[in-house]
């Protein structure tokens, strides 16, 4: 994204001048109060919102001369609540999103047959393949969401919130499957997360968004610091060190009674 601006049909500015460079093999996370811009972000790379300003370039090439196929081979999204299509059984819904490699018949190729079984098994949804996706609970229809982009392939990884709604032990799961894929396809992945514990696990880097503007950008010990996050969230943070790893850690502190 080079100085990438972006601007709602009410007149309202949600990004402002926002550049990021997401390599192959990097994981970035997208952190920010409510509001910051960070789900416009994702429609700015999706497509679904048009920049008023800037460029977003893959490889150098404009991603506006791509059409929505070419586009699709190579990005996929996982949008933050996108209610799943009834009546479809979560191994089709996986299968769809093979659709951009398949021709006008959508007839299902081993490729496409062996992308959908490794991304239900990555996402441990092997056992619930047959059931009827809108018939999941919201953690499980998440993880169906992941899979799907999983296996529609492609370099870039797009994810809103793809922690939401899941328990501890799915969430830790799905992050270790999303490092997993990035470090083994070399995807350049770009994630928008409320967990920063989680950032601070699993992302490379960080951008941190306020008012449509980055604020910061780059590796965990530069952008989540204390004072930093602080201006961000506007609220306290404990930023501690994990003696074990030295992964940073931040716990929410009560502000003094009045
Ligand atoms: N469809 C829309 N029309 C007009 N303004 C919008 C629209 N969607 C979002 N906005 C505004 O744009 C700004 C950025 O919103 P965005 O959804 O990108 O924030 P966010 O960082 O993803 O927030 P959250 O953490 O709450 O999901 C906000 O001020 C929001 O009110």
């Amino acid at each position: 994204m080079r100085d990438v601006s972006a601007r709602y049909p009410s007149g309202r500015l949600a990004l402002n001048k926002v550049s990021l460079a997401v390599h192959p093999g990097e994981l970035w996370a997208v952190l920010g109060p409510n509001g910051a811009g960070k789900s416009t972000l994702v429609r700015v790379i999706s497509g679904a919102l048009r920049p008023t300003a800037g460029q977003l370039l893959l490889r150098g090439r404009p991603l506006e001369t791509m059409n929505r196929r070419q586009l699709a081979r190579r990005l996929a999204i996982v949008p933050q609540a996108a209610p799943p299509p009834a009546r479809f059984s979560v191994r089709e819904v996986v299968m769809m999103g093979r659709s951009p490699h398949q021709g006008a018949w959508m007839r299902a190729s081993d490729e496409d047959q062996d992308a959908t079984h490794r991304a239900l098994d990555a996402c441990g949804l092997v056992d619930l393949a047959e059931r009827p996706v809108d018939q999941l609970s919201g953690g499980e229809q998440r993880r169906v969401a992941i899979a799907r982009a999983l296996a529609q392939g492609g370099e870039i990884l797009v994810l809103d919130e793809p922690g939401a709604h899941l328990d501890i032990r799915h969430s830790i799961e799905l992050y270790e499957v999303i490092r997993r894929e990035v470090a083994e396809r070399r995807l350049a992945c770009v994630a928008v997360l409320h967990d920063l514990n989680a950032a601070a696990q699993y992302a490379d880097r960080i951008a941190l968004l306020k008012g449509g503007s980055l604020l910061a950008r780059g590796t965990i010990e530069e952008v989540m610091t204390y004072q930093r996050l602080k201006d961000a969230f506007e609220a306290e943070l404990y930023v501690g060190v994990n003696e074990l790893d030295r992964t940073r850690y931040f716990l929410p502190v009560r502000p003094p009674p009045p």
